[in-house]
């Protein structure tokens, strides 16, 4: 059993009513959870408030109430304690509770709109090959070295991330990897850890629903920068206009790399093809089973990130050319009449346009590229007419489907999708919801040396309709149909 006083520490406390000097089970910030002697920390959320569950949240056995006002109507024997900011006492004393566990090992943050899980995934992998115990915290899966978790978020909530922590601490991991949304930041998931480093890959369009604007998208993520420590260090992307803007107020240590401007890291591409990318990196050249000038990005900061953090040059590029691909990302195969199909994550406007140039600058004849795209529901609707437009300009024919439409009508997103088809290109598109039988299609019209793009999924085992999950796997399905098709 923890002590409450103690859990409490560096919390911003306002007013406190009750005994501090409770032996308590657990933090708990959802009241359906809560179990005798649990501390029931009450937030204002995005459909409910917390605050409406302190009464349940008692009568389930909770003995502390965190909150931003304490109720009129008290519960004798009940201790409350009233915060600035519910989520950040929250992580503040998820820290404590686990014994601050991002203290006792090197935590590196990695943000941006696109790049994170792959940045993260394979400095965990490029760490694992130098023989240390690494953590890695992604959207695709949780790492406690070789222990694999199921991840719901990109960045989980504050509880979440501090019990992994301390479990990495308990099995002596010396480096851990984690991915920083905004969403994270934003909701203070990541408010109290103690990071060494920060990595910002790029910023494009994303997130418009929950964010107002793009400043204040670009402002949530330059926050994390801004809170690092001084002996952090801050790495940032300097051929995108927003990097500067991430290390305006940081007072971590600031490092640069780019493939188009003066940095401190710099890359060229040397070779970009289907089997990978040779890249010439400080003067040495390392070749990648990974593709896709993007890639050079994320390997640059690879790079960057393992020197800063004490590797030596020639083991780190040693160790890039061993490097698998990340699951979902550019992940492809091909048939015996050698139609190419590549699953991949691209979920967002910059991030679709980088695959299709990807795709289109490894193309070598007339070959078909046939696309399979969606967006999903209840989220950002600003971006499905710009999918549109990328996906059928930059693609030889173009299938709108469903990607996850959640609560939304999965008709009305493909129809947002299609108004961003220019005139020119309407010959191009046709729209199927099914996305099985969008996949089907493809799979049909792909001929010899074709190559079927289907985009937006990537990792994800499962379509969401209706609120309901479903097995659906892009890469399993379209392997089953090309094989029975050209067995
Ligand atoms: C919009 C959003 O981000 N929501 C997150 C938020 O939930 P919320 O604010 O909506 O919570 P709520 O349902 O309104 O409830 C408010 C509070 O009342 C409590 N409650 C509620 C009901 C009840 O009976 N009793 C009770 O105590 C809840 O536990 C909660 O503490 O806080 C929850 C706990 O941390 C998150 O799980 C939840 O993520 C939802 C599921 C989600 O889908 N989030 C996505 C958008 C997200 O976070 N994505 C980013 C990645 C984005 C990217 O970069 O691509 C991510 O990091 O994963
Ligand atoms: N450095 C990059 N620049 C632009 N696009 C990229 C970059 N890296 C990856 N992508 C593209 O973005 C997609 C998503 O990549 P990844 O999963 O690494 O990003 P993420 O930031 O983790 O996304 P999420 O916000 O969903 O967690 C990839 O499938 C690829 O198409
Ligand atoms: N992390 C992103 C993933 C989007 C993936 C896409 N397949 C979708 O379901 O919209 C989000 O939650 O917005
Ligand atoms: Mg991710």
């Amino acid at each position: 059993m923890k002590i409450l006083k103690d859990i409490l520490y560096k919390v911003h406390i306002e007013a406190v009513t009750g005994d501090t000097n409770l032996a308590i089970r657990k933090l708990v910030f959802d009241s359906r959870e809560v179990q005798a002697n649990d501390v029931f920390i009450a937030i204002k959320g995005y459909e409910f408030d917390g605050h409406s569950y302190i009464g349940a949240a008692i009568k389930a056995g909770a003995v502390a109430i965190i909150c931003d006002m304490i109720p009129d109507k008290i519960v004798n024997g009940v201790t409350y304690i009233q915060v600035d900011n519910g989520s950040s006492a929250l992580a503040i004393m998820a820290s404590n509770f686990y014994g601050n566990p991002s203290e006792n090992l090197k935590l590196i943050g990695v943000t941006g709109t696109n790049g994170k899980t792959t940045v993260a995934t394979l400095l965990y992998q490029l760490f694992k090959k130098a023989g240390y115990k690494v953590g890695l915290l992604s959207t695709v899966r949780i790492l406690v070295d070789d222990v694999e978790y199921k991840a719901t978020h990109t960045t989980p909530d504050s509880l979440t991330i501090n019990s992994y922590l301390e479990k990495m601490n308990h099995e002596g991991v010396e480096y851990c990897f984690m991915e920083v949304s905004s969403h994270g930041i934003h909701q203070k998931r990541t408010a109290g850890l103690r990071f060494r480093g920060g990595i910002f890959t790029n910023l494009s369009h994303d997130h418009l629903d929950y964010h107002d604007t793009f400043a204040e998208y670009r402002d949530v993520k330059k926050k994390f920068f801004d809170e690092l420590p001084k002996d952090a260090f801050c790495l940032v992307n300097i051929d995108d206009k927003n990097g500067l803007i991430m290390m305006q107020n940081t007072q971590a240590k600031k490092y640069t790399y780019a493939l188009k401007t003066y940095a401190d890291y710099r890359a060229q591409i040397l070779e970009n093809s289907l089997s990978g990318l040779l890249l010439k990196i400080n003067d040495n050249e390392v070749w990648t089973r990974l593709i896709g000038s993007f890639n050079a990005y994320n390997l640059l900061s690879i790079y960057a990130t393992a020197e800063l953090l004490g590797l030596e040059q020639m083991e780190i590029l040693q160790l890039m050319s061993e490097l698998e691909n990340v699951s979902g990302r550019f992940e492809y195969f091909i048939t015996k009449n050698n139609i190419t199909t590549i699953v991949d994550y691209a979920h967002t406007p910059d991030a679709l346009k980088n695959v299709l140039e990807t795709i289109n600058d490894i193309r070598t004849g007339n070959e078909q590229l046939i696309t399979v795209v969606g967006c999903g529901g209840n989220r950002d609707a600003t971006k499905r007419p710009k999918m549109g437009n990328i996906a059928s300009t930059l693609s030889t024919k173009v299938i709108f489907t469903s990607d996850n439409p959640r609560r939304e009508d999965p008709i009305a997103i493909i129809e947002a999708i299609e108004k961003g088809v220019e005139p020119q290109n309407y010959k191009k598109t046709l729209s199927i919801t099914d996305r099985k039988q969008a996949i089907k299609t493809a799979c049909q019209m792909a001929g010899e040396n074709d190559i079927i793009l289907i985009a937006g999924k990537g990792h994800e085992t499962y379509q969401e309709i209706n609120g309901k999950r479903t097995d659906f796997d892009d890469y399993k399905i379209a392997k089953e149909i090309l094989d029975n098709l050209h067995e």
